[in-house]
């Protein structure tokens, strides 16, 4: 049922789903035992100058026992735009099971894994064992847009809420390869709105094209100021911060088990931007790049209408890196763009907005909460686990770190493969059944760690 709920965050008309959602997964965790509050984080102001309510942020307890450690698990249940048409299979809102995958939107972004981890509370309490650590839960419903409110919910809590928590466990990205990996540094999303506004209304390409600048060709034009073909980003200043890739860190990546010709096989291309293996990483890891996301006012219908938009706004992210300041990125984009559409000398009214600014984050992997990791995977897998960065974004993880001061670990347990964001996302039986043994073991395993 989770799968049906078209939890998106970033559709207001889907906000009852996304409520619907949030108390959905407060049920389950009061069904497994857990005591559960769902947290107001207030509201959500909208561009037009209305305000919506913010999904509740939804807090679980199992356990309180001040002998044991205590982990922290968070998760999301909200998800991203996803339309049969976009070239489905099967429809994202139903969970459909073929061959042993689980397809829908959300399986494994992020409600498998979430579920996962309720679960394992849940196999502890139906064999009658203690739990070898407490168990926090916090699982919110607006991820996949920046995780409005929970910043705040998080420094209203540091003393509260957070004040026993030992650990922060995240299991919301995927494995590089066939091998279970740990995540120990994710990057940074600073997304932009360029809106370009000039006639007030959209105008026909016969009767006014050639005697006005137009919005559309103004857009196009500072977009492509944005990044070369060959990646490099033209923004001054941004390339500048980027943290230096250490000699411990390329042989780091160089250890790593990762085929490029399986990589391009899965995303169905013949030519990569870098032909190496470490280049390849570095470059999905720890430099940022700039994606252009989607034009809104744009004609994007099938036919030929032959229209000049009056007013287009085009979304475009940047994923940033340590040492790079999303306040900073804004100030530099802003200048920029600005600055390109002036030589343009066009009579259009060009504004820009930042409306995510995510900062990266990066944790020690010879923490023990990695080794703890370690212990798991080979337990459950048999193998020893890669030790891998995550090219997205998880927004909340930085302010995790730098608010409540605790140690953070990503273990996932979706597959390489799971197209997250994209056209069938699914999640494995597999990964979901033996990613839950994962986390059963994984308890234990934190259970063992002496104080660092
Ligand atoms: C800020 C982004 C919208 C966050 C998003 N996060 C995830 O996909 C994590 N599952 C991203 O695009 O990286």
């Amino acid at each position: 049922p989770w799968i049906a709920v078209e939890s998106d965050s970033s559709d207001v008309t889907k906000r009852s789903d996304l409520h619907r959602m949030m108390d959905m997964t407060a049920e389950k965790l009061r069904l497994v035992g857990g005591s559960v509050e769902m947290v107001d984080v207030g509201m959500q102001a909208l561009p037009n100058g209305s305000s919506i309510a913010l999904p509740k942020v939804v807090t679980a307890r199992f356990g309180e026992d001040p002998s044991k450690r205590t982990v922290c698990v968070y998760g999301h249940v909200d998800v991203q735009p996803a339309k049969k048409e976009d070239g489905w299979a099967t429809d994202p809102y139903e969970l459909t099971d073929i061959d042993g995958n689980l397809y829908g939107r959300g399986a494994s972004d992020n409600k498998a894994p979430v579920l996962a981890w309720i679960h394992t509370v849940e196999v502890y309490k139906a064999l009658n064992i203690d739990l070898p650590v407490n168990v926090k839960f916090i699982i919110e419903g607006m991820e996949e847009t920046g995780s409005n409110g929970l910043d705040d919910m998080i420094v209203a809590q540091k003393d509260s809420f957070f004040s026993d928590v030992d650990y922060i466990i995240i299991s919301d990205c995927v494995w590089l390869s066939r091998r279970p990996a740990l995540t120990y540094g994710t990057r940074g999303n600073c997304y932009f709105f360029a809106e370009v506004e000039g006639p007030k209304k959209d105008l026909h390409s016969g009767v006014y094209g050639g005697t006005v600048m137009e919005p559309m060709t103004d857009l196009i034009g500072i977009l492509d100021k944005l990044i070369s073909p060959s990646g490099k980003i033209l923004i001054p200043g941004v390339r500048e911060a980027v943290a230096h890739l250490s000699d411990e860190e390329w042989k780091m990546y160089q250890d790593i088990e990762f085929d490029l010709e399986s990589y391009k096989s899965e995303i169905g291309l013949s030519q990569l931007m870098y032909s190496n293996k470490v280049d390849l990483l570095a470059h999905r890891w720890r430099h940022p790049t700039v994606s252009i996301h989607g034009i809104e006012g744009a004609f994007s219908s099938a036919g030929t209408k032959t229209v000049i938009p009056a007013k287009v706004i085009a979304k475009f992210s940047i994923r940033q890196v340590p040492n790079m300041d999303p306040a900073v990125v804004e100030k530099q984009v802003t200048d920029y763009l600005h600055s390109v559409f002036a030589k343009r000398k066009s009579p259009n009214k060009l504004s820009i907005t930042m409306v995510i600014g995510a900062k990266p984050w990066l944790a020690d992997p010879k923490h023990p909460l990695y080794e703890a990791g370690k212990a798991a995977v080979k337990r459950v897998f048999a193998v020893e686990p890669d030790l891998i960065r995550e090219g997205g974004t998880i927004p909340i993880a930085r302010t995790f770190q730098d608010v409540t001061g605790k140690s953070i670990i990503m273990l996932p347990i979706g597959g390489f493969d799971d197209g997250l964001h994209s056209q069938n996302e699914k999640i494995s039986r597999y990964n979901y059944m033996e990613g839950t043994k994962l986390f059963i073991a994984y308890l234990h395993e934190v259970s063992q760690i002496k104080k660092y």
